[in-house]
């Protein structure tokens, strides 16, 4: 794990199987099934390395032969995981694979066309956010940040989290800038923190739009 120049922000480019994930991401020649799966591994290992970053207790368990210490990572027992459709779907189940207990919310957020960007956000089902819990919001691509600082902004409205913390596979320099000067308290983790920006608000190098690399293009009826 490597911090990055921003308070908060955390990468995995000291992790040569999480880069080899994210190199089939980025390959255009990687289909739909492939971009899935690759989603569902990647979240499946953040979340590992997220652990590492949670409160443990040693615990006594007893084995068929005698007493010993064990361990439990209490912050497990405390997550809820928020969804940004559609592209964080697989992410999150491969999150929820390591944290079993986490309750779920869903909120759908679709970036408009540049220069606005403007997000339209019209399903919202979050659960109760405890003092106790460790929200994630699961977002695969952090790009001019428009999309996390939306969500972020709902996500406050329903309590106080331990902490608030954003998993997603790339992120451009712009958009970590944004979210932080909005929500500074907020911990980013992501596999790597790309270039910049084209004039679109595609994330360059990247791996191009998520949400249709892993579901396919919508298509706009008239
Ligand atoms: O940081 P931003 O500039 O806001 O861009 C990032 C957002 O763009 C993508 O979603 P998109 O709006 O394409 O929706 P989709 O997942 O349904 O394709 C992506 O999954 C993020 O939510
Ligand atoms: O590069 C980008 C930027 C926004 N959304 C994506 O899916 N990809
Ligand atoms: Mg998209």
């Amino acid at each position: 794990m490597k911090a990055e120049r921003w308070e908060g922000v955390y990468s995995f480019e000291d992790s040569p199987f999480l880069m080899e994930i994210l190199t089939e991401l980025r390959d255009e020649r990687t289909g739909p099934i492939a971009f899935r799966k690759g989603l569902v591994k990647l979240g499946r290992y953040m979340a590992y390395e997220l652990t590492k970053t949670m409160e443990t207790e040693k615990v006594p368990v007893k084995t068929p032969l005698e007493e010993t210490e064990g361990v439990i990572v209490r912050d497990r027992r405390n997550v809820v995981i928020i969804t940004v459709l559609r592209a964080a779907i697989p992410l999150m189940e491969g999150l929820i694979k390591v944290l079993d207990h986490a309750r779920v919310g869903i909120v759908s957020a679709s970036r408009g066309k540049a220069p606005k960007f403007e997000i339209e956000m019209n399903y919202v089902k979050i659960p109760e956010i405890r003092p106790e819990d460790t929200v994630i919001v699961a977002d695969p691509m952090i790009a001019t940040g428009s999309t996390l600082i939306k969500v972020l902004d709902e996500v406050k409205r329903y309590g106080k989290p331990k902490r608030l913390v954003v998993v997603g596979v790339l992120a451009a320099p712009e958009g970590i800038e944004r979210i932080k000067s909005r929500h500074p308290e907020v911990e980013v983790f992501v596999a790597k923190v790309d270039r910049e920006l084209n004039d679109k608000g595609y994330i360059l190098p990247g791996l191009g739009d998520a949400g249709d690399r892993a579901f396919g293009a919508p298509v706009k009826l008239q």
